[in-house]
């Protein structure tokens, strides 16, 4: 289980002053065992903040993380990684040198994998895995491709007990989407916890629960039912979708 208690996330102001930009302000939240939740929320609202704090990128102003019991305030990536903690970039990163075939070996926990194994990784996530096992996870690969090989490394490692996806929708394609809707029911199935942020109605549909964030606060959590009236009223009330109308 993973609990957030009054966590907030500062950051120096752009103007130089001496003041700060609050982006959370004061999140609660628990995210039980085996549970299918998703985050949403208008642009700009902290989603993806949260996710990095959660994940040990960035660590909190004030307050504190809990998993499973344990305070991992001060852990960071690695340590949270190796305690069952995985995510999935935004916009994933590169890694010049490294084939898309070392990336899931070593996402696997650095273990030797059978080249079908890591086919079976590859076609899960919609790529077919002639083409890709043995291409270096550079910039010749789109940003969709990249994705995809991400989401996969979450996939091939074994010891996920809380899988993080920020916006895995993004720039990849129909059919895969609906390929990834799949990995993410058997990662459910398989009693794994899942974390996504998403504005993708298809995904809202399989979440057991829905986390609204806006202006850096939790403004509902409960059923889509419960929480897209919410969503339209935030949406309607935020004054750079009126400016845009
Ligand atoms: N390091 C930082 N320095 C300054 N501002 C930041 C920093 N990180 C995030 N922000 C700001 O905090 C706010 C929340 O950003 P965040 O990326 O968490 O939003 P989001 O809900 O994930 O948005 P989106 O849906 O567009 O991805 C934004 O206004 C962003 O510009």
């Amino acid at each position: 289980m993973l609990e957030l208690r009054h966590v907030s996330f500062s950051v120096p102001d752009e103007n130089g002053t001496k003041n700060t930009k609050e982006i959370l302000k004061d999140i609660n939240l628990v995210i039980d065992e085996q549970k299918f939740v998703v985050i949403t929320g208008p642009n700009g609202g902290g989603k993806s903040t949260l996710a990095k704090l959660i994940a040990g990128i960035e660590k909190p102003t004030s307050g504190q993380i809990f998993f499973n019991g344990q305070d991992i305030t001060d852990w960071d990536i690695t340590k949270r990684a190796q305690n069952g903690i995985g995510y999935a970039f935004q916009q994933p990163v590169r890694f010049k040198g490294i084939t898309v075939m070392d990336l899931l070996c070593l996402a696997a926990g650095n273990k030797k994998l059978d080249k079908c194994v890591v086919c079976q990784y590859l076609s899960e996530v919609g790529l077919c895995a002639e083409n890709y096992i043995n291409r270096e996870v550079d910039a010749s690969l789109s940003g969709g491709e990249l994705k995809r090989i991400e989401i996969a490394t979450i996939v091939a490692r074994k010891n996920t007990e809380l899988a993080l996806f920020d916006e895995p929708e993004a720039g990849i394609d129909l059919w895969s989407f609906h390929k990834l809707i799949k990995v993410f029911e058997r990662m459910h199935d398989q009693k794994q916890s899942i974390l996504i942020i998403s504005h993708q109605e298809r995904i809202l549909n399989i979440a057991d629960e829905i986390v609204l964030i806006a202006d850096g606060t939790v403004r509902k959590v409960g059923t889509k039912e419960e929480v897209l009236p919410e969503l339209m009223d935030v949406v309607g009330n935020c004054k750079f979708y009126k400016e845009e109308v």
